[in-house]
């Protein structure tokens, strides 16, 4: 399980990312590129149709007077205006035809698409774009044929996939030693092969040899030699050398990529992001929360409680339209990439744990209007947990895009660092959902069982420790199911123990650094 991400990380601030997967914008650009592209391709096809049609012409209006020559060479030879054609024509015509064949077709044509791969996206770009269709792919247990129907969690999605996508998917299961997905994945990248398409296959040099290569690796990994056998065994290019090719997968078995570098979604965790989880029905109520501060006395909220050990409640329609735009519009130009250090890489790398655009707030370039809003929502906190809330309170926007997720995880770090020491553990948390997901992207409590789906203005709020104790509490284990559609908006805001000394009336330390 990851520790939340801190304030303390350094972040790049380098020319910021296209960010495909959250931003709808950035992909429109990628859509509209890829029409104009496509319309170029067919100007060039048709610069080339023109040519070739020119010289067609041209065969046969050389090929006609030399019909009458057929079989009876001599006879036409001996005509003096055949042998006066022939020989005008062989000085002159020959070299223009050279001439005209050496002229280079399609030359603007080929230039715009040159000047246009600036734009296309990196291979980290695809790279994540890839692990975030693996994430959803994992989490809602989409089967590959499902996939080819746009079939996910239960939504029918207007779309296919291709032989390439499918090998691309396969090769990343493989990578991070999902096997068996990457088997399956691969195996149905062979039945969407299409002979028609066979020379496309030649241009974008995608070798079906390569896909039954890698799963025939796939079927040693799960040691099915036999059925690895026989893959190889059907490609034409790859029977003389099958049985080489099992004795070096034997040998050199796979290291899937160090688990750092990948997300955690253990199957309890994507069980509950499933559409089909229900949460277990409670005897809990909802009712309007009048009692918390003297606020609520005036303006109460519905509160729903969830559960009551741990402790956790939603209250509905916390802030205005005009608070949560105002939110966004402040925080839009803040936006990173959380990064932690790759020790293996001795870097630092964009983190797996959390694939979203982050923010701290207040942040000290924020304008007035923007400091405003941020400390009426500490207040609205205050107002609905009775806590304090500390001046130098953590808040952090966060925003998912598609495939956007957040590993289990535990809020508290229970470790020692100036920030525990001068504040205590993070003892309760607070969670604004800022928008409406249409698909995917629910807060999912493993050992609880427990989904609550991301809605607009609605607070989730929890205690990570025990009330009486202290002790942190391990069953707030928790994290974000991957968004499908859409994006998730949300802020979380993290309510220190040693900031509520004056409410409390004692302080134990609870089970801490365990
Ligand atoms: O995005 C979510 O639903 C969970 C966020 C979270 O766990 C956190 O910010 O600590
Ligand atoms: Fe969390």
């Amino acid at each position: 399980q990851s520790q939340n991400q801190t304030r303390t990380e350094t972040e790049t601030s380098s020319n910021p990312p296209k960010e495909f997967m959250i931003s709808m914008a950035d992909r429109m650009e990628l859509l509209l590129l890829d029409r104009e592209l496509i319309s170029n391709l067919v100007q060039y096809a048709e610069k080339l149709q023109e040519k070739v049609d020119v010289l067609q012409r041209c065969a046969k209006a050389m090929r006609t007077p030399l019909q009458a020559s057929k079989g009876r060479e001599e006879e036409y030879l001996s005509n003096p205006l055949h042998s006066f054609q022939l020989i005008r024509h062989m000085h002159e015509d020959w070299s223009h035809l050279e001439k005209f064949m050496r002229q280079p077709v399609g030359q603007d044509q080929i230039s715009f698409l040159k000047n246009k791969a600036t734009k296309f996206p990196s291979v980290e770009e695809t790279e994540d774009a890839t692990e975030a269709i693996y994430r959803i792919i994992l989490t809602y247990n989409v089967q590959p044929a499902d996939l080819d129907q746009g079939l996910i969690d239960g939504m029918h999605y207007n779309s296919s996939i291709s032989v390439k996508d499918c090998f691309s998917l396969g090769s990343l299961f493989f990578q991070w030693g999902e096997y068996g997905k990457a088997a399956e994945m691969l195996a149905y990248s062979l039945d969407q092969v299409n002979p028609e398409y066979y020379s496309v296959y030649d241009v974008l040099e995608f070798e079906s040899s390569e896909v039954f290569m890698l799963l025939a690796r796939c079927l040693v990994e799960m040691d099915m030699e036999e059925d690895a056998r026989t893959t190889l065994m059907a490609h034409p290019a790859l029977v003389e050398h099958s049985e080489r090719l099992l004795t070096l997968y034997r040998n050199t078995r796979h290291v899937p990529v160090s688990w750092e570098l990948m997300p955690f979604l253990p199957e309890e965790f994507n069980q509950i992001c499933r559409s089909w989880h229900q949460n277990k029905p409670s005897r809990l109520h909802c009712r309007y929360n009048t009692t918390t501060t003297p606020f609520l006395r005036l303006a109460p909220l519905r509160m729903e409680e969830l559960s009551l050990d741990p402790y956790i409640v939603v209250y509905h329609n916390v802030l205005s339209d005009a608070e949560i735009a105002e939110v966004e519009r402040v925080t839009e130009p803040l936006l990173k990439r959380s990064v932690v250090f790759d020790g293996k890489e001795n870097k630092m790398s964009t983190s797996k744990k959390r694939t979203a655009l982050g923010a701290w707030l207040p942040d000290d370039n924020m304008d007035v209007s923007g400091r405003a809003v941020i400390q009426r929502i500490f207040r609205r906190i205050h107002e609905l947990t009775g806590l304090i809330i500390n001046d130098r309170q953590d808040m952090q926007l966060i925003k998912y895009g598609y495939g956007g997720h957040y590993d289990i995880h535990f809020d508290y770090f229970n470790t020692s660092s100036p920030i525990t020491k001068a504040r205590g553990d993070r003892m309760a948390t607070v969670l604004f959902y800022l928008n409406d997901v249409k698909h995917g992207g629910s807060t999912a409590f493993t050992d609880l069982q427990l989904k609550v789906p991301s809605e607009r203005g609605k607070v989730l709020f929890w205690y990570n420790m025990r009330g009486e104790t202290h002790d942190l509490d391990s069953r707030t284990l928790h994290g974000a199911c991957p968004v499908i559609d859409g994006t998730k908006t949300i802020l979380s805001c993290w309510i220190h123990e040693l900031d509520q000394m004056f409410i409390q009336p004692t302080y134990r330390s609870g089970n801490r650094h365990s």
